[in-house]
């Protein structure tokens, strides 16, 4: 299964990624599912539905008609880049990545979402998309995750706070509302009937792909007047669509499609003013994407290829993959990454380091199929070694903060042990004499397919203590209250959404604040990431 798009304990923002809620509303607490299994819980996020759901219903003079000119992108990140964001009714400004994590297109991602503008401990790390492109969050309590705008105010009075253009993009936002699915079609509709070439960028079937995209440049809009989440959620979509073959010279034309789908269905309060402060608003996403980008490009590649060199079925469903990457792949511990097979091509999927970095530079995946899952099927039953695959950038903030002798809590459910068995070994390297206490979880002990691993490492450190915990009597998170205290812990939760959901009330509910808890993006593991 898919890996997650990192975050912190976040707050609920719509995000890349589908799951639950709509687009523009804020996310709303979903009950943890005791016993059950969510959606993707068990794997890879939900995989792209064959394409054309709906008719997209295309008014042809919309089509051809008038097209607001986005003179004040620039093609290229250099010249003044645009750092920060403002809604202020003038300057032009800067961009996001949509999906899979967002706005780029094709994908989405990114995690995750995952870099928390917020947070000290925020990884520097690529990409986030799986961070993806936009991710999202959830608990209303807990602050906003890393690569993952804040949730937005609610209420009237809320919707009605703000500068001038938020107030007017948070209105079109509440109308269209009600027909989302309509305004995606309408607006993939437009992008493609007028730039046909940009097809290519997008899977064959796409429809959570469309999604990502405009939902990813909803999402930043909607969140204009919080700069600082922001602009690192931008950024993080715009290094993360380079992999999707994003080019600057795109941004117009889907600054177009998304001025031509609003006009068309936001009819109550679309008016000049409110256009100019769309225009206003897509151009300072596109702005900072674009530069976001530019500046990554000098750096790192937009994507690698990385050759399987060993393929571990550890499982029926579950096979641990090693790749080599072609060229050297900078991460830390805890990150992601989104996956492309040569099966499913432009089909991309989150997943975790299941290793701290190694001196050989082999990076090593836990993948479970899942019945809907094109990459994670393809990955266990059909990869072997030879096959290549491409990576994205990594992303991701659930990484260990080494300024601090905190404890560490690691809570893995399922294939969710990846990242920890990656943490354990980062805080080994670092030569810490730190309490690392390993929960691991699984359904049954047939499913402990990493048990091995884990209780070599903690022979071999006598400050990690690994239990392992069969679901009968308890769950995970129940286990987890039953030891502690914790308040002397810093929190690491990884596994399916549900198990995160009840993890974080439960160490909520004996104390832990939750700027101390860390999980990846729930929106990613409910939904289709990149
Ligand atoms: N492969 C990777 O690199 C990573 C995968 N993940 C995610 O981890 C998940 C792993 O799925 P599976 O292995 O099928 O796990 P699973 O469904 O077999 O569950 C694993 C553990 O979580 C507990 N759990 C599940 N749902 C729960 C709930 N609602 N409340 C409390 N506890 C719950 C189970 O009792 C069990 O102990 C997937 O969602 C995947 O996206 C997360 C990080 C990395």
């Amino acid at each position: 299964m898919d890996a997650p798009t990192t975050m912190s304990a976040e707050n609920g923002t719509s995000g890349d990624s589908g799951g639950g809620g709509g687009w523009f509303t804020p996310r709303k607490p979903v009950a943890a599912r005791p016993g059950g299994s969510d959606a993707a819980g068990s794997g890879e996020r939900a995989e792209p539905e064959a394409e054309g759901r709906e008719a997209p219903d295309v008014d042809q003079d919309h089509i051809t008609g008038r097209r607001t000119p986005f003179t004040s992108i620039r093609r290229v990140g250099a010249g003044g880049a645009a750092t920060t964001v403002t809604a202020e009714p003038q300057g032009p400004p800067a961009s996001p990545d949509p999906v899979q994590p967002t706005v780029p297109w094709p994908d989405g991602s990114e995690r995750p979402a995952h870099e928390h503008p917020a947070d000290p401990r925020a990884a520097s790390g690529p990409q986030a998309p799986a961070a993806g492109p936009l991710d999202a969050g959830h608990e209303p309590s807990a602050r906003p995750a890393p690569g993952a705008p804040p949730a937005p105010p609610t209420g009237t009075a809320a919707a009605e706070a703000g500068s001038p253009d938020a107030i007017r993009v948070r209105r079109t936002l509440g109308e269209i509302e009600p027909v989302a699915d309509k305004v995606t079609s309408y607006f993939y509709a437009l992008l493609f009937t007028r730039n046909p070439e940009l097809r290519a960028l997008f899977p064959a079937a796409m429809d959570s792909q469309r999604d990502r995209l405009l939902r990813a440049l909803l999402t930043a809009a909607e969140h204009m007047d919080d700069p600082g989440v922001l602009t690192e959620y931008l950024q993080h979509l715009g290094r993360g669509h380079r992999k999707y073959g994003t080019d600057a010279s795109h941004y117009p034309a889907v600054g177009e499609a998304l001025i031509g789908a609003l006009s068309r269905y936001a009819t109550t309060t679309w008016d000049e003013e409110t256009e100019a402060a769309w225009v206003r608003t897509y151009t300072t996403i596109s702005q900072i994407m674009i530069d976001a980008a530019a500046e990554n490009e000098r750096h790192a590649p937009a994507w690698w290829h990385a050759e399987v060199v060993s393929h571990d079925l550890r499982t029926p469903d579950i096979a641990v993959v090693t790749v080599r990457p072609d060229q050297p792949y900078p991460f830390l511990a805890g990150q992601y990454t989104s996956l492309e097979t040569p099966w499913w091509p432009r089909i991309w999927r989150h997943y975790s380091f299941a290793s701290a970095p190694r001196s050989d530079g082999l990076l090593s995946f836990h993948v479970k199929a899942v019945p809907a899952g094109w990459v994670s099927n393809a990955l266990v039953h059909r990869a072997r070694p030879g096959d290549v695959l491409r990576l994205g950038p990594p992303a991701g903030s659930m990484t260990v903060d080494h300024t601090t002798d905190n404890g560490l809590l690691c809570v893995g459910g399922g294939t969710g042990i990846a990242p920890i068995k990656a943490l354990v070994e980062d805080v080994a390297e670092h030569g810490a004499r730190r309490p690392v206490e390993v929960f691991y979880g699984a359904r049954t002990d047939h499913d402990l397919y990493d048990i091995d691993t884990m209780l070599r490492l903690s022979q071999a450190h006598p400050w990690l203590e690994v239990r392992a915990i069969v679901d009968g009597r308890t769950q995970l998170p129940d286990a987890v209250r039953e030891f502690g205290p914790w308040n002397e812990y810093d929190a690491y939760l990884s596994g399916p959404a549900g198990m995160i959901r009840s993890g974080v009330d439960a160490l909520r509910g004996v104390g832990v604040p939750y700027e101390r808890i860390r999980h990846d993006s729930l929106d990613e593991l409910v939904a289709a990431a990149d």
